[in-house]
């Protein structure tokens, strides 16, 4: 393959996965060689690597074949001798496009801060039961009004919006406060800066230009752990902007007090305002979550269809961290459109196997029998069994129900154990449960009281 062709088959590319992701993740791919079968691209981070080939890798493979059908595998590597940005002060590669570039606090002087994301903003942020607390306390925050609470203190597991509200934040203080002096980066670009002031002997401008800002916003601040000159420096600054009653909001994987080689006073002073978890995802914010990106596909990929349930059964199948959820719905809309294809559930199983078998909870078909006959109180023998009258035949099909949404096995497999009954038995009472959980609110408070029993 040439470099000619490959960038004609990054055009195709382009129509394939929307303008957004090609900018992101396509465009920064620059083709190498090719032998023994292999192309190799390289790419400016590990990170941009990993990413591309987790999500578009069979997509690119695919496409490069059209053109060397003798390509086996897509290899991405970072340059040794690269003109490539080095790995530990490179930005997060999703806040590197152009237009996502808000030039917060650039001007002589000023703390350089990091891009923001143009997505990151309150009006794409779903809200529901595990995150509201921390999304009210972030809208507060960028009122910009007087300080209540010092610091803000985000933290949650991976993937779950925390730099999504401080960028929403300082979106909303940039059009409502142009005035103040707002500035978010990354624990890693200060203490990256705070080397580079110590290294080039100007720690007195540091200081200051720490001192000047208005609201200073701290992502992922767990990397300082163990850092014991940055933590001091972190400390000071801290200990200045609090004094002068200035914003601070401060994001990290854990509670603070959970946070291993902080110091002590450090913690102790990230306590003393609003800690707020982001707890994990439930099934509703994840639909919702599912929903709202799909209303944004949908200008993407105009005509591209979805079939009724694949989002459920996203919501239900993959893990709490929403990256995850994303990237699925992401190589979704790219595999549909490439084979002009509606979303069905039967091609989201295929082109997601991976993603599912990962975030498979293990439940088996046995414990789903078990819950759902103790929930209806019948024996598990009857549920099994022959008898067809309705109190058995009900719960029987809101098991078969469950297992076919909360296991990978397949029809006839879930007809043998369910007393050997036939794989058209079984889609008879999956369809019949799933139009009763429309319909009557009973089955579906069943239906979700079992679910949530089952996940543990
Ligand atoms: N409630 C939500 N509504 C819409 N999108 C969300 C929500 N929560 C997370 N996301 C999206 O999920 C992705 C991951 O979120 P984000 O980067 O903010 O996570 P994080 O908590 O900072 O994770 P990490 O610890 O890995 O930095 C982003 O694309 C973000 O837009």
């Amino acid at each position: 393959m040439t470099k000619e062709q490959w960038g004609q088959l990054k055009q195709e590319l382009l129509g394939t996965v929307g303008k957004h992701n090609f900018a992101n993740w396509i465009e920064p791919l620059e083709l190498s060689d090719v032998s023994d079968g292999v192309v190799t691209f390289n790419v400016p981070t590990t990170f941009t690597g990993n990413y591309v080939s987790r999500n578009f890798g069979d997509l690119i493979l695919f496409q490069v074949n059209t053109v060397s059908p003798e390509i086996r595998r897509v290899h991405f590597r970072v340059p040794a001798n690269g003109n490539v940005r080095p790995e530990p002060s490179a930005p997060k590669p999703r806040a590197a496009r152009p237009a996502a570039q808000a030039a917060v606090s650039q001007a002589e002087g000023q703390v350089p801060a990091a891009p923001l994301d143009d997505r990151f903003t309150f009006d794409n942020f779903v809200v529901g039961k595990p995150n509201e607390l921390a999304h009210a306390a972030a809208r507060r925050v960028a009122e910009g009004g007087p300080v209540t609470f010092n610091p803000l203190f985000l933290y949650g597991g991976v993937g779950l919006g925390k730099t999504h509200l401080m960028h929403a934040i300082a979106w909303e203080l940039q059009s409502k406060r142009p005035d103040l002096n707002v500035v978010y980066l990354s624990a890693e670009q200060f203490m990256y800066r705070f080397v580079q002031a110590l290294r080039d002997r100007k720690m007195m401008d540091f200081k200051e230009m720490f001192r000047s800002v208005d609201v200073l916003m701290v992502d992922d601040v767990q990397f300082i752990a163990g850092k014991d000159s940055t933590q001091e420096e972190f400390f000071h600054t801290f200990n200045a902007l609090v004094d002068q009653n200035k914003q601070i909001v401060i994001s990290a994987d854990r509670a603070p007090g959970e946070i291993e080689n902080l110091e002590d006073r450090i913690k102790s002073r990230l306590q003393c305002g609003l800690v707020v978890d982001l707890h994990p995802t439930d099934y509703e914010l994840r639909l919702g979550i599912l929903q709202s990106k799909v209303d944004r596909f949908r200008n993407d990929y105009p005509g591209l269809q979805m079939a009724d349930g694949v989002l459920e059964f996203l919501a239900h199948r993959i893990s709490t961290n929403v990256r995850v959820l994303e990237g699925a719905l992401t190589r979704l809309y790219a595999f549909a459109s490439l084979v002009g294809h509606e979303i069905t559930l039967e091609l989201a199983q295929d082109c997601l196997a991976d993603i599912l078998r990962a975030s498979e909870r293990k439940i088996s078909i046995e414990e789903i029998q078990r819950q759902v006959s103790e929930h209806y109180n019948i024996r598990l023998s009857d549920m099994i069994g022959p008898k067809r009258v309705r109190t058995f035949a009900r719960p029987r099909q809101v098991a078969m129900y469950l297992c076919k949404q909360m296991t990978s096995r397949s029809l006839p497999e879930i007809g043998r154990r369910f007393g050997g009954r036939d794989h058209t038995t079984v889609m008879h009472g999956v369809k019949r449960i799933d139009e009763l959980r429309h319909q009557d609110a009973q089955i579906a408070e069943d239906l979700e009281l079992l679910r949530r029993t089952l996940e543990g």
